[in-house]
């Protein structure tokens, strides 16, 4: 019964007239919804700072509290992170469970999380915000109960009301350890991959921007299995966990496409810290396509925001295509058009833009791919089957000696077939 009643939820936030203030109340709604609660009101205030003991001041409590009676809210969630303090105070002032921006990103990405590895990745960042928060008697952290308003029942199973904080500590360890484990088998993945030399991209960008709709429009272009799709949703936070599927092109071309998590603006420095193996894929791809919603009169805060987590993620050094999706959402703009060797405006709905944008990953992939000319006898036939299962063939003869093949190769192949090299 009060779980039901916990889901209708006051916002509020304090506006230092910052530029984004609108549209991060907006995004704040968005994120209500992906955590299942519904927004029954809304409080702004502006002030030249947020009040120390309470973030709102005085005046704007009674009008909280009055809203919430109206509505029947018993929630109000913060567009900041509020101290442990402020939260405690609110609470107590205005009867009602606080949720700050931090702990209800928290709450998303702990409803959703599916794999081991993302679960343990969530609850360690759950564990960190928790740690300053732990608090004893009977107020005491309703996250811990796993009945609280952020996160459902089911999940990280730390229930126990007086968890302290070294079992806490322990926790974290514990899990950090799990987490070792599941990284070594992901490395030992991607090594494969790294050996068997099939280049890698991957799809960063801002939650909802297309990057898993961008995927599956790929897949369903090159890949007869379809049942190989990812999870798209016009909801934040979507996708989770990195998925990787090769996408295999007409001329026998190959790369590996990753699909990431999503970033956002004021993401819980815990998260960052959390998803970074996540973002392996992402750090060690050949190149990275930012996917943009180019139909979001935000989009320029959008690509900084992305720029800045890839940074604190310390993915600085890989290539970038910057592809401005949604393209068909914006009045007047033609698409798809390759606005520069590194942009695109596109629609991730639409096949002639996943064409253009495929033509750009190749073109910045296998740009080394130089026509080559071999003469293979027919003892070494196994290389014949090597070129074609993995490059693009052009011409193949067969002659008294061998077999005449001319093929697109790379620097590697060409080395190691120089043998059999008869024109370049
Ligand atoms: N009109 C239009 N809608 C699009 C386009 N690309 C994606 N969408 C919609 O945008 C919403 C979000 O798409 P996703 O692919 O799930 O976004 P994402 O970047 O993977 O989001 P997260 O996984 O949450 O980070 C979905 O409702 C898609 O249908 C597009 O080119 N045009
Ligand atoms: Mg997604």
């Amino acid at each position: 019964m009060q779980e039901i009643e916990l889901t209708k939820v006051l916002i509020g936030g304090v506006s230092q007239n910052q530029a984004y203030f609108e549209s991060d109340m907006t995004e704040l709604a968005e994120l209500v919804k992906a955590n299942k609660m519904t927004v029954v009101g809304d409080i702004r205030q502006n002030l030249e700072r947020s009040v120390a003991a309470t973030y709102f001041g005085s005046g704007k409590l009674l009008d909280i509290r009055q809203l919430a009676e109206e509505n029947d809210a018993h929630t109000l969630v913060v567009n900041d992170e509020l101290s442990p303090s402020q939260i405690r105070n609110l609470e107590q002032e205005l009867k009602m469970t606080l949720l700050d921006r931090t702990g209800l990103i928290l709450a998303i990405f702990a409803n959703r999380a599916q794999s081991r590895e993302a679960k343990a990745q969530v609850q360690i960042a759950r564990l960190q915000y928790e740690l300053p928060r732990l608090r004893v008697g009977e107020q005491a952290n309703l996250m811990q109960q796993g009945g609280g308003p952020g996160f459902a029942n089911r999940g990280s199973g730390e229930t126990k009301l007086e968890m302290s904080q070294r079992t806490i500590k322990n926790k974290i360890s514990q899990l950090r350890h799990e987490l070792k484990t599941l990284e070594v088998a992901q490395q030992t993945k991607r090594a494969q991959r790294e050996r068997a030399e099939i280049p890698t991209v991957a799809l960063v960008g801002y939650t909802n921007a297309g990057k898993s709709t961008t995927m599956n429009g790929l897949l369903r272009l090159f890949n007869a299995d379809t049942t190989k799709t990812v999870f798209e949703k016009d909801m934040l936070f979507a996708t989770l966990d990195t998925s990787v599927r090769e996408i295999l092109l007409p001329d026998n071309k190959k790369f590996l496409l990753s699909d990431t998590v999503g970033f956002i603006n004021k993401l819980p420095t815990q998260l960052v810290k959390a998803f970074r193996s996540t973002l392996a894929e992402a750090a060690n791809a050949d190149l990275l396509i930012q996917v943009i919603d180019f139909s979001d009169p935000n989009y320029e805060e959008m690509i900084k925001v992305t720029e800045k987590t890839l940074h604190a993620m310390g993915i600085d050094d890989v290539p970038m295509i910057y592809a401005y999706n949604k393209a068909d959402r914006k009045p007047d703009t033609e698409f798809p058009v390759e606005t520069s060797d590194h942009d695109l405006v596109y629609a991730a709905t639409d096949s002639a833009s996943l064409q253009l944008l495929t033509q750009m990953i190749t073109k910045e992939l296998f740009a080394d791919l130089t026509k080559v000319t071999f003469s293979i006898p027919f003892a070494a036939g196994k290389w014949v089957d090597y070129l074609n299962e993995r490059t693009n063939v052009l011409k193949q003869d067969y002659t008294a000696d061998g077999t005449q093949i001319t093929a697109e190769v790379g620097p590697e192949d060409r080395q190691r077939l120089a043998d059999y090299i008869t024109t370049v």
